[in-house]
Formats: structure tokens, sequence, C-alpha cells
């Protein structure tokens, strides 16, 4: 295998998304990428696990595909709409996706609540994101309140994805999503990207709420791309498309940092690489190569300092 863990932490995974090679948000983006050469891109490069992508088969012939490549299941995103459609058909939709997770030996749920969503508009991302109303917060925070016994049931935690261009992307809103959310059920997903993006502070949103966290997005955001998003007023997909994010080690975030911190919380679990960028222009397998190698790097450097 060309990236082999010479050095590990103990309790932490890493895993890469498949959102690299081919974006659910994009289905045309690197559609030619079967699923065997997806998995087997990401064995190559020696990685533990990955996302489910919406392109992947049912888990009985998942496991079988992941099992010959030694791979294991991190989670799976989940859109909910708990203002639009409500607790019942959203808990509903939750449950089959918690057993299909359940199925495959997933750990978490990864829930972002996309009603009022920009994220797939074409509509400024940094413009025109939603703010939810005080009735709202409300009835989300009960929704998610449930939806986490919900995933506890099916042996999952239930990760709240903060998100560009939706309710829950500022460094407020997370706190306060924190705040009334119940620690039991609700746990925090910490998307470097999404945060380096909507507040450029990712190490003190990792200073509050650190104990919460039980699952991570590591993207990396190219500042000069950032600021012509800005500028030039893109929705989320034109950014992606114009490369906004890349693989840890190639953007402006510091990883040595965000690294240590989370280590310093005692952060356990996944930790997945998430880069989606247009695979016509990033060769997915040679950024997933670079994405490992320089993970590796990582953490060597926090076992040389302990
Ligand atoms: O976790 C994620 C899943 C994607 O669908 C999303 O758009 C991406 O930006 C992300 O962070
Ligand atoms: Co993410």
């Amino acid at each position: 295998m060309a990236g082999g863990l010479a050095v590990s932490v103990e309790g932490i995974r890493w895993g890469i998304s498949p959102i690299g090679w081919r974006n659910d948000d994009m289905p045309e983006l690197g559609a030619e990428h079967s699923l065997g050469h997806v998995l087997s891109d990401m064995a190559v490069a020696g990685f533990e696990g990955t996302e489910v992508g919406g392109f992947f088969p049912e888990p009985e012939v998942l496991r079988r595909e992941l099992e010959l490549r030694g791979l294991d299941v991190a989670g799976q995103w989940f859109s909910s709409y708990l203002l639009q459609d409500g607790f019942e058909r959203v808990d509903a939709a939750f449950r089959r996706h918690c057993a299909r997770l359940a199925a495959l030996r997933a750990d978490v749920a990864v829930v972002s609540e996309q009603t009022h969503s920009v994220q797939g508009l074409k509509l400024g991302v940094f413009d025109h994101k939603p703010k939810f109303t005080a009735d709202e917060w409300d009835t989300l925070v009960n929704g998610l309140n449930r939806l986490g016994a919900t995933a506890k049931e099916y042996g999952l935690m239930l990760v709240y994805h903060p998100h560009l261009g939706t309710g829950i992307q500022t460094r407020d809103e997370i706190d306060t999503l924190m705040r009334r959310t119940d620690p039991e059920t609700v746990h925090l997903l910490y998307d470097t990207g999404h945060l380096f993006a909507s507040d450029e502070d990712v190490l003190t949103v990792l200073a509050l709420h650190g104990a919460r966290i039980r699952h991570v997005h590591f993207k990396d955001v190219r500042r000069d791309v950032l600021a012509a998003c800005r500028k030039k007023h893109h929705p989320f997909l034109k950014c992606v498309l114009d490369g906004i994010f890349t693989v840890p080690g190639d953007g402006c975030i510091d990883f040595v940092q965000v690294f240590r911190k989370l280590h310093d919380f005692g952060y356990q679990g996944w930790i997945v690489i998430e880069a989606e960028q247009d695979p016509a222009r990033a060769h997915p397998l040679e950024y997933a190569l670079r994405a490992k190698r320089y993970v590796d790097e990582l953490v060597k450097g926090l076992c040389d300092r302990s």
C-alpha cells in the first residue's frame, strides 16, 4: 500500500469521503468513477474508512466491496427538514437512514437542517444564508434532541454538521445550538472548511465546543479562491467548482494547531478528509495520496512532541 501508517494516535481513525471523486450535489462530476474505482483508490492511499456516498449501493452489496478492501464506514450525511416537514416525517426517513448505517456498522449519522438552505441554489452563499426565527429554533432544538435519541436506538451518534448557506453556520449559531441541545444526544461535527469559510476562526469553535465533537471533517480552504468567491457573490456549488476547498495541507488552515487541540481534548473517533473539488481539475487519487502523506506528518509531529 502506498500510504501505510508509520505511527498512529490511539482512538483516531482516518477516512476519506467519496466527494473528491463524485459529488452527490453535482452528479455530472466524476460520473465515470465506479464504486470499485473509488474504494480501491481510498485503500491504495492508505485510508481505513469512508462515508457513504449517494451513489453507493445497498448495504448487502456495499459491505462485500468494503471488506474486500479493508475499509469501514464512518457515517453518512442526512438532510433534515424539521422546520418544513415536522418531526414525524423526518424521523421516519431518519430511521430508514439509521437502519442502513447500522447494517454497515457505522458510528455516526451526520445531520444538517436544510429548511431554507441555499446550499444547492443559484444564490450567493455569502449573501443569502437563512436565519431561523425564535419559533424555528424551538422546533429545531426539540427535533434534533429527539432525532439524537432515534440515532442512539440504532447504536449511532447524531453529529450535527454546520454548513455554509444554512441556518446553522456561524460561530454564534453553533454556540446557541450547543447550548440548547442535549449533550447526551446531539453532538457536533467539526468541519474545518465550512467554519473557516464562514468565520475564519476554526480554533475558537474547537476551544469552545471541543468536548461535544464526535466527528471531524478535515477540509482545507484556498484563501484566494474564498476571497474571489465572496467578491463575486458565488453560489455554494460554484465556489466548489472554482476550487474553494482542497485537502489538508494544500490551503491556509493551520491543521497542526487543529490536530493538537483535538488531541488535547482527548478526541476519539474518525477524522475524514473531505475535499470536494472538480475531479477533472484535481485528480482524486493524487489528492488522496497528498492528504494521507500530510496527515501522516501531522501524526508523526504529534507523537514526536509527546
Ligand atoms: O459534509 C459535507 C457533505 C456535503 O454534501 C456537503 O455539501 C459538503 O460541503 C460537506 O461538508
Ligand atoms: Co463536511
